[in-house]
């Protein structure tokens, strides 16, 4: 049995990192399995409930950021990080390899139910060009990479059990942590996502709100009308990171057709390892890793899913969900 961390040929430096990676997932994976999770919604331990959530409206599980980040800085081979939940890229060293950017505690919301939640993370090469600028400046441009020059990406799935899914650019790996030895096992080598699947995935609440093109497409798949000639089901456990696992097994297209999703930690790390397992990402209009980010924060709407899904939905044209009021739940 393949254990993470043991495969030959990967670069030593990123194999490092990845080591560290995985001691931040086990930690956070503790955290919320322990009751302190739920007893704690009163503190700003973990953001579970709206009434305890920050104004900024982000995830506010501010230990959880704390244990990512020590773990890239323990590394040693991380000049900066970049977390969701903080304004601002923090520069740690200057001779470190790599950037990492992360979204520790992805789905917070769905803390108090239970409900799978997620760790999404990016590693980018530091910009050695940029070396000489000021910190602020030379920080910021290294977390403002084009997804396409990511060299590892994935993301950790905190549910029945525990799964890191992690590409190096080479192939799609899952793996779960085996309690018995607390090392992750590699479970499923080399996942391609199937290039058709039969599986919509939205919050359909906000129908309404579409434009004509998004709802033709979901009216069509629904029923059995869209290219493939079957009727469509619908999942939405509105955690991305566990409707985008499941696309990724079982194919068909994961979106938020809002700006809401954060292109520098959700849609590049996802759109890299969805195109790394045969998929695709799209904002609807562009092809996510394509897209030069401008603001650390920056949102954008984000499908992603099947080859031949997304292909699909991109031929109704205007997709991308403009009318966005802010919900409530
Ligand atoms: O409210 P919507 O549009 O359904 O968005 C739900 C999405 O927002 C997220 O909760 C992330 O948003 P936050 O970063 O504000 O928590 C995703 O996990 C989920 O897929």
């Amino acid at each position: 049995m393949a254990y993470l961390g043991s495969s030959s040929g990967l670069d030593e430096n990123l194999a490092i990192v990845i080591l560290h990676l995985q001691g931040a997932v086990k930690e956070i994976a503790a955290l919320l399995a322990s009751p302190e999770a739920i007893l704690s919604s009163d503190s700003t331990s973990f953001s579970s409930s709206p009434s305890v959530a920050p104004s900024s409206g982000r995830d506010a599980p501010k230990p959880l950021d704390i244990i990512s980040a020590s773990f890239y800085r323990s590394s040693r081979k991380v000049a900066v990080v970049a977390s969701e939940e903080e304004d601002f890229p923090v520069w740690i060293d200057d001779h470190g390899p790599f950037v990492a950017v992360f979204d520790p505690l992805d789905g917070s919301r769905n803390i108090d139910a239970s409900i799978p939640t997620g760790t999404i993370f990016g590693i980018y090469r530091r910009l050695e060009e940029a070396d000489k600028l000021p910190v602020e400046e030379k920080a910021q441009l290294n977390v403002l990479q084009c997804g396409s020059r990511l060299v590892a990406s994935g993301y950790a799935l905190y549910s029945s059990a525990t799964i890191l899914c992690l590409t190096v650019g080479q192939g799609t790996q899952i793996f779960m942590l085996d309690r018995s030895c607390g090392e992750f096992k590699l479970v499923k080598p080399d996942v391609k996502v199937p290039e058709r699947g039969q599986i919509y995935s939205v919050n359909d609440a906000r129908y309404f709100d579409w434009p004509q093109g998004l709802r033709r497409y979901i009216d069509d798949i629904r029923r059995g009308k869209g290219q493939f000639p079957k009727k469509y089901s619908a999942r939405y456990v509105c955690s991305l990171v566990a409707d985008v696992h499941r696309t990724i097994l079982y194919g068909g297209i994961a979106m938020n057709p809002r700006s809401h999703l954060r292109l520098v930690y959700e849609g590049n790390p996802l759109g890299f390892l969805m195109e790394d397992a045969g998929g695709k990402a799209c904002d609807g209009k562009r092809r996510i890793l394509d897209i030069q980010p401008v603001e650390l924060h920056q949102r954008l709407p984000l499908f992603l899913g099947s080859s031949e899904d997304v292909l699909e939905l991109e031929t109704y044209g205007d997709v991308q969900q403009v009318v966005n009021p802010g919900y409530e739940v």
